[in-house]
């Protein structure tokens, strides 16, 4: 195809809940969306930075100019036939992954519907439905986040994940478990460790956890080897895998057991993919993280979480979660079985409800080949 036009919307969300991590608290976000069109078809995609560097190097502004002065240009003068043109054209400019996830997000969505097609079927994908599990952040008492868990376990979330950091972390664990014994549980400590922290992180080896998400540096995976040599408890890593060639370094140096693929982090489809098969190659099993998406990369989550190896419950929460009102016709749920529905229509298979977007957007510009 030939694209004809591009744009950039930020549309501003209020959280119903203020969400803290280890890195800092959000009570709302702005939401960088790119739009293509060809031929009368249209495709949406999300950038999932924020407006500071916290989770990662990029931010919505560095989204916007690498957008603007360097990816747009190079993808409105040249036929696109696939995501992995896209790629290719992106390919010599460095990094900056999140931006470049927005429009390969963008262009599946175009070509999936331009060929009919749901993006599960057009990537493979074989579940109609995904196990999903929920992210509680960090709270003002432990007593408050032991009911956090309690009702997400009532609403079927498979797998409860708690967001730790020193100070917050072993009590937390301890008793939590003890309100649910036997459930999939495991922490996300977002890079708040060093390796003088390991006898620490040792002590949660007790809590029969499922996983121990980034405890070390954002662009670590020497250390987080060093740590997992020391750890029973399986270490997954997200900050760390920024594309397909990191998965394969991180499990060749023993960084880690299991991977959160998001592909918003990792540049969209064609690394996704890429880090899927590596792991499945390597017998290692993957799940979909989340970003506070709204419900358009929420849909492009689901499409992803759809494929094979995505054997644990993912970061894919109800659109209710986060947002009061999504800027999607039919908001995300999670049924009693913990389980989200994969849309089936053509492209994500969700309908945009462009009144809302509308009202909620703070900045757009169209970009015309
Ligand atoms: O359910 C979601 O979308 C959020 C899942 C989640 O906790 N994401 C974390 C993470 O580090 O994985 C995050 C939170 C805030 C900002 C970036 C990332």
């Amino acid at each position: 195809v030939r694209l004809s036009s591009i744009d950039i919307r930020l549309i501003s969300l209020t959280l119903v809940r203020p969400f803290e991590t280890s890195f800092g608290r959000m009570d709302a976000r702005v939401v960088p969306l790119v739009r293509m069109e060809a031929d009368g078809v249209e495709g949406w995609g999300e950038i999932v930075a924020d407006d500071q560097p916290l989770f990662s190097a990029e931010t919505i502004t560095t989204a916007r100019h690498v957008l603007v002065d360097c990816f747009i240009p190079a993808l409105l003068s040249r036929p696109l036939s696939s995501v992995e043109d896209v790629a290719a054209a992106l390919r010599r400019f460095k990094g900056h992954q999140m931006a470049k996830a927005g429009l390969e997000l963008a262009f599946m969505d175009l070509a999936a519907r331009s060929r009919d097609l749901s993006i599960r079927t057009a990537i493979g994908g074989t579940r109609d439905r995904v196990p999903v599990g929920v992210s509680l952040g960090i709270e003002k008492t432990i007593p408050t986040l032991v009911d956090q868990v309690l009702a997400h376990v009532a609403q079927g979330y498979q797998r409860i994940k708690l967001k730790v950091k020193p100070g917050w972390d072993v009590d937390v664990v301890r008793a939590v478990r003890d309100a649910y014994p036997t459930g999939l549980l495991s922490v996300d400590a977002n890079t708040a460790y060093t390796l003088a922290d390991a006898e620490h992180l040792r002590q949660l080896d007790a809590f029969d956890l499922l996983m121990i998400e980034q405890p070390l540096a954002h662009d670590d995976m020497v250390d987080h080897a060093a740590l997992q040599r020391g750890l029973r408890t399986d270490i997954c890593l997200d900050e760390s895998i920024v594309h397909a060639r990191a998965a394969a370094h991180a499990l060749a140096l023993g960084s880690c057991r299991l991977i959160n693929i998001k592909i918003g982090r990792v540049g969209g489809y064609t690394e996704a993919l890429g880090i899927h098969d590596t792991c499945q190659a390597h017998g290692a099993p993957v799940w979909c993280g989340g970003m506070l998406e709204c419900g358009i990369g929420r849909a492009h989550n689901l499409a992803l979480a759809s494929l094979p190896n995505f054997s644990l419950p993912g970061d894919i929460s109800a659109s209710k979660r986060y947002w009061a009102r999504d800027v999607i016709t039919k908001p995300f749920e999670v049924a009693a079985d913990g389980t989200v529905e994969v849309p089936t229509g053509p492209g994500i298979g969700v309908d945009i409800d462009h009144a809302f977007l509308d009202e909620i957007t703070i900045e757009q510009r169209q970009f015309r080949a």
